[in-house]
Parts: structure tokens; sequence; C-alpha cells
């Protein structure tokens, strides 16, 4: 049988809202929406759903998407007079016609951009001009590709600073049967305790209880493994040293408006991020962060945090 060939469809999702689906030979897919540059879903080739969406996820601007891979810009975090992890997450981005080429982009030829400039009104909470560009890609064996690029195009001569995250919701089949590998022995910032400085022994990350940390500096490659589905996430980042792991638990999730009580035994955020040292980009620089994720399945050893053991076995 021919396969099927990889597209690019623009069609209206949740709400009415506009979103892009990219589809892979293979069958693999993933949908963005324009509201936020949000990632809503990532499938596998078998149609299988890697990204937790909560089914109490509102799909109502000016509220958040939950679930999926919010865009946190210009701070993860709160701040004083600033939303929770930006503003970007709740603006309506556009399609980019005409992006500055990519480097190594040889690797997959499914891909959108999108852009967004600050709009009017917007000034009041971050007074910035800037360009934020987005490139969501999926490659032919289904890996997700993030690439963001933001460039300060400020007029006044000065720079600015910000913090930035992918905050990704991965789906999996019980949070107490995963563990995560590669930021065990790493400092984090505890968010749970006024962000003190910690760092725990152990050969990787297991999960009890609410969790809500800021891993510093840490390696590039990170692996979720998830014990039930013998299936393990591998992710890759470029340019953000820092990772966040968030799980709300049974108390928290019940007070979160837009997640489902017993939604978090099927969740794990594990977000790459700069955080500890924020970026400072002068008028006409840019900086570039990108992020690569597999689904693969979870046929190698523990501590064994070789990609190219767990991509080719
Ligand atoms: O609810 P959001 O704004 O999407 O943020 C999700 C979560 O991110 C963080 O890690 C915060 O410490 C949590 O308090 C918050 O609930």
């Amino acid at each position: 049988m021919a396969m099927a060939k990889p597209y690019i469809q623009q069609c209206k999702g949740n709400n009415g809202l506009d979103k892009y689906v990219l589809k892979e030979a293979r069958g693999s897919s993933v949908e963005v929406y324009l509201y936020g540059a949000h990632v809503t879903s990532w499938k596998n080739d078998r149609g299988e759903e890697l990204l937790f969406l909560s089914r109490k996820s509102l799909f109502e601007p000016p509220n958040r998407i939950r679930g999926g891979i919010p865009i946190c810009f210009p701070q993860v975090g709160g701040l004083e007079n600033y939303e929770n992890h930006g503003f970007v997450r709740k603006l309506f981005w556009a399609i980019d016609q005409s992006p500055p080429p990519l480097e190594e982009s040889n690797s997959y030829r499914t891909f959108v951009d999108l852009v967004l400039k600050p709009p009017e009104g917007f000034y009041k909470y971050w007074p910035q001009t800037y360009e934020f560009r987005l490139r969501v890609a999926l490659t032919p064996g289904g890996d997700l590709i993030l690439v963001s690029r933001i460039r300060n195009i400020n007029r006044n001569g000065k720079p600015f600073t910000f913090t930035f995250a992918f905050y990704a919701y991965f789906s999996v089949s019980d949070i107490c049967e995963v563990r995560v590998e590669g930021l065990e022995t790493y400092y984090y910032l505890d968010n749970l305790k006024n962000k003190e400085r910690c760092t725990d022994q152990g050969d990787s990350l297991t999960f009890e209880s609410e969790i809500d940390r800021s891993y510093v500096g840490t390696p590039n490659k990170i692996a979720i493994i998830d014990h039930e589905k013998r299936r393990t996430y591998v992710l890759w980042k470029e340019g953000m040293p820092d990772a966040v792991v968030w799980n709300p638990w049974d108390k928290k999730a019940k007070a979160i408006a837009d997640f489902g009580d017993d939604e978090y035994k099927r969740m794990l955020c594990v977000a790459p991020a700069v955080i500890e040292e924020p970026l400072k980009l002068k008028p006409g620089e840019e900086w570039t962060g990108s992020l690569v994720i597999s689904c693969v399945p979870s046929s190698y050893c523990s501590g064994e945090l070789d990609p190219k053991k767990i991509l080719h076995g």
C-alpha cells in the first residue's frame, strides 16, 4: 500500500479557533493553535496521543489552554504586576510567510512558522518591542521539533531581559510509575519552599506527591520513562539550561479550575527553560532555543542516558 503524503492543513479547532495540523506519511501528527502558538496534540504513527490536554481546558481567549505545550515568555512564574508565565500564551499569533532561514532544518519537511509582534496595549505589561518566531516541525520518524527565536527590535537602544519555557505537559499512564532521568543530583529551586536551593541523591526522579521544581544548569538530554506504557520521551534541548518539573497532585489539582481532580495521575510537566540566569538581548540581537522530543520504546537500562542507544537499541 502506498504511504500517504505528509501534509499541513489549516482548520478550525475547539471553539472555532484556528489551528494547523501537520501530518507525516507514517501517520504521526501535531496540532498547533494560532492562539498562544500552542501545541495541543502530538501523536505517534499509531495515533496515540503523547501530550496531556485537560478535559476541562477552556479554549476561550483570554484564558490559557491547559495542557499541550504553552510558551512562557517574557517570564516563567509570576512577578509583581505580571501574570503567571507571561502573556504570549494568551495572544493570537500569525503565520510567518517568509521566516529567516533556520540552520539545521534538513531533518524534516513538514513544518509551520508562526510569529508574534507585540500588540498594541501590551506595552504596559512589558515595555519592549520584539519579534518572536516559533517553528513547529514534525520529522518523518515522528519527532516533534520546536524552535523559538526572539529578537529585540527596540528602537530606543535598550536591551531587555527575559526568562522562557516550553511548558510541556506529557501524557503518562500513571504518575507513580514514571521516572525521569537526567536531572538527578542537579540543583533545583524548590518552588514549594520559596525557591530554596536543594539537591537530591538517587538514580532518577520518581513521584509520590506534589512537585514544583526548577532544575538549574541541567544536561541537554532528559528522559521521561513510563514503565506501564513501556514508552520513553527523550527531550533534547538547546539554549535552555534549566528545566521545570511540575505535577500539582491531588490537593492542588482540585484548586485549579481548568484541571480535572484526578488528571494529575496521567500527566507530568517537564519544561525546558531559561530561569536562573535571565537572557539579555540588545537591540538587533536574537536568541534561539530549540527542543526535539522523541518518543521511543523503553528498552534501555536505567542510568544509560545515551540517546543513540535509546533511539537505535
Ligand atoms: O496554572 P499555570 O499558570 O498554567 O501554571 C502552572 C503551574 O506552574 C508553576 O510551576 C507554578 O508554580 C504553579 O503554581 C502553576 O500552577
